[in-house]
């Protein structure tokens, strides 16, 4: 489906419009299914994203968070997206949210994929907002250019759920939710910053492998519409 570009004057005024936009998507989900689900990306975007939307005034208690992707590393490392999720959005009122980690403190990153997949199995199918970030080398949560297990997670057969990743941009081992995952989330958004990733958009929306820029996996296969959410 076709991507919509919603473009702000800066990263504060995204920040308070994606944050109404994704509010609104979970109370709605509440009204219609008593509950609601949300798979959010690390990185270094989302922060004041994070911020506003834990202040919005909605049920949290029937909110489940989790990560679209993860390093393979404890909860208190200062590269794991699970700590950029607890000290900016599990704040304020969204504090009473419920979160479940994709990190697991397994012997390998292959059984904590397995244990997340558990996990994770029930509030999936679809997600009701999946936010996406994108890298510079135009990967999506773990999807990486050269990626170990990048055709099994690109792979529109392979099951929902978390398989492993690990590529040369990726450092850490990762934990990733597959392609399957995330594509018909009910509310997709890709949230991007900067005049150079919207040059690394202008390009993944071109011709070209979706192997060397795996976001175009989502820009062209994704069921659900994706919103883009960008600021200079
Ligand atoms: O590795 C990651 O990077 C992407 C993009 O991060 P950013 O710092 O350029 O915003 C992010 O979407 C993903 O969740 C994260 O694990």
């Amino acid at each position: 489906m076709a991507a919509t570009m919603h473009a702000f004057a800066n990263g504060a005024e995204l920040a308070r419009n994606l944050a109404d936009k994704v509010a609104a998507s979970l109370s709605a989900a509440i009204d219609a299914r008593g509950a609601a689900t949300f798979a959010v990306s690390g990185g270094s975007t989302p922060k004041l994203f994070f911020q506003e939307l834990s202040a919005r005034d909605l049920d949290w208690t029937k909110v489940t968070i989790t990560l679209v992707d993860e390093r393979f590393v404890p909860a208190d490392n200062p590269r794991s997206n699970h700590l950029l999720v607890v000290e900016n959005l599990l704040q304020n009122k969204a504090k009473a949210a419920r979160f479940l980690p994709l990190y697991q403190a397994a012997a390998s990153v292959e059984d904590a994929a397995k244990l997340a997949t558990v996990a994770t199995a029930s509030i999936s199918n679809p997600f009701d907002v999946a936010i996406l970030g994108m890298g510079g080398d135009g990967h999506t949560a773990s999807f990486f250019p050269g990626g170990s297990n990048l055709n099994v997670a690109l792979d529109a057969t392979t099951p929902r759920g978390i398989i492993t990743m690990e590529a040369d941009g990726a450092g850490e081992p990762r934990l990733t939710f597959t392609f399957s995952s995330l594509q018909d989330a009910r509310l997709l958004v890709l949230h991007i910053e900067g005049e150079s990733k919207n040059g690394v958009l202008t390009k993944a929306e071109g011709a070209g492998e979706e192997a060397d820029m795996p976001i175009r996996a989502i820009l062209r296969r994704a069921t659900s519409s994706v919103e883009v959410y960008w600021a200079p």
